[in-house]
């Protein structure tokens, strides 16, 4: 599908109203180029680990907007100019211009698949779904994952850190708790490393499909790896569901504040002795997460590694 794209040049202080005005004329979508800072605040709310640099504020803004080309006969963009005369009259709108530009016919759900091809972790082999399977995989680990819309090709430092830990520590017969299980690659390298059942959550339904879905393709019976939809932290029917004392390995590749309250709540769903992975620490927020873990006296870190600028951090709950 082709998209017609709009730019307005404007100023800050009137991106509020235009978004508004655009808003008002059927048009959703819109995308706001700016060099105003997000506060931490802000950053927390939007699941933002780290707020990058920006350069000074100058007050001026894009805003982009964007028209299906085939349903595109020009209408819209006369009333978008007349809506900007409008406000022009009570706010600094600047030049407010508009300009037209054309974006690529691409499949951008799908677009990234060719950048995506079969890699390894230890002795594990995982592959796109739409690649074969090849001579040299014999006698290894296969996984085989579509992500579909969810997080979780295992490219990922963070998914990397979390596989080579299972890799480690997961013997055999384990029953394992996969905190924002994303495409459900965990659960899965954890299932076919012996693990004897698993247990996925997320916040994003897209991720219970997925989840479910490659499952199936690696030959996981339905009944080895259940999902569920909810917050663990904070959600007592989630809590209730996922059961208490009754983990052996937990895996959590989510972002630091998340992280941060779920190291409080998550030793009463372990077992004594149970291993909690986590990844998806910036560096940067390192010490603040492993000084949240050490408050709770039922963990113990017992390892941390590093990818890049990411941080995997293991924990075990005392006991045995
Ligand atoms: C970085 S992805 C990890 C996906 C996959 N486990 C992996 O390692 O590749 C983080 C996932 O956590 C989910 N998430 C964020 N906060 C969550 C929460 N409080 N409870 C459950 N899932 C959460 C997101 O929707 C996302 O799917």
């Amino acid at each position: 599908m082709k998209w017609n794209r709009y730019t307005i040049k404007t100023t800050t202080e009137a991106v509020d109203l235009i978004s508004c005005m655009l808003a008002e004329l059927g048009i959703e979508g819109i995308e706001i180029q700016d060099n105003v800072q997000l506060t931490q605040e802000e950053a927390k709310t939007m699941f933002v680990d780290f707020i990058p640099e920006l350069p000074p504020d100058d007050g001026t803004a894009k805003v982009n907007f964007y028209i299906d080309a085939d349903e595109d006969d020009n209408t819209i963009l006369g009333k978008v100019e007349e809506g900007l005369e409008e406000l022009r009259t009570f706010v600094n709108v600047g030049d407010a211009t508009v300009t037209e530009s054309q974006t690529e016919d691409k499949d951008w759900i799908n677009n990234w698949k060719q950048y995506w091809h079969t890699f390894t972790i230890g002795d594990l082999y995982i592959k796109p779904t739409w690649e074969p399977v090849t001579d040299e995989m014999k006698g290894h680990q296969v996984l085989s994952i579509d992500p579909g819309t969810a997080f979780g090709t295992g490219s990922h430092e963070t998914t990397r850190m979390v596989i080579l830990q299972l890799q480690k520590y997961i013997k055999g017969g384990e029953e394992v708790l996969d905190v924002g299980c994303g495409s459900g690659i965990l659960s899965v390298v954890a299932l076919k490393y012996g693990a004897n059942h698993a247990l996925g959550t997320d916040l994003d339904p897209n991720a219970i499909i997925a989840s479910e879905e490659n499952a199936q393709q690696n030959d996981i019976a339905p009944e080895k790896l259940e999902v569920i939809e909810g917050n663990i932290i904070d959600d007592k029917a989630v809590q209730d569901r996922c059961g208490y004392e009754c983990y052996d390995v937990v895996c959590a590749n989510i972002l630091a504040d998340v992280l941060e309250p779920l190291s409080a709540e998550i030793t009463q769903h372990m077992k004594p002795g149970a291993y909690f992975i986590t990844s998806g620490i910036i560096d940067t927020k390192e010490q603040e997460v492993a000084e949240c873990f050490k408050k709770n006296p039922e963990l113990e870190i017992v390892e941390i590694n590093h990818d890049g600028e990411w941080v995997n951090i293991t924990a075990r709950k005392r006991g045995i």
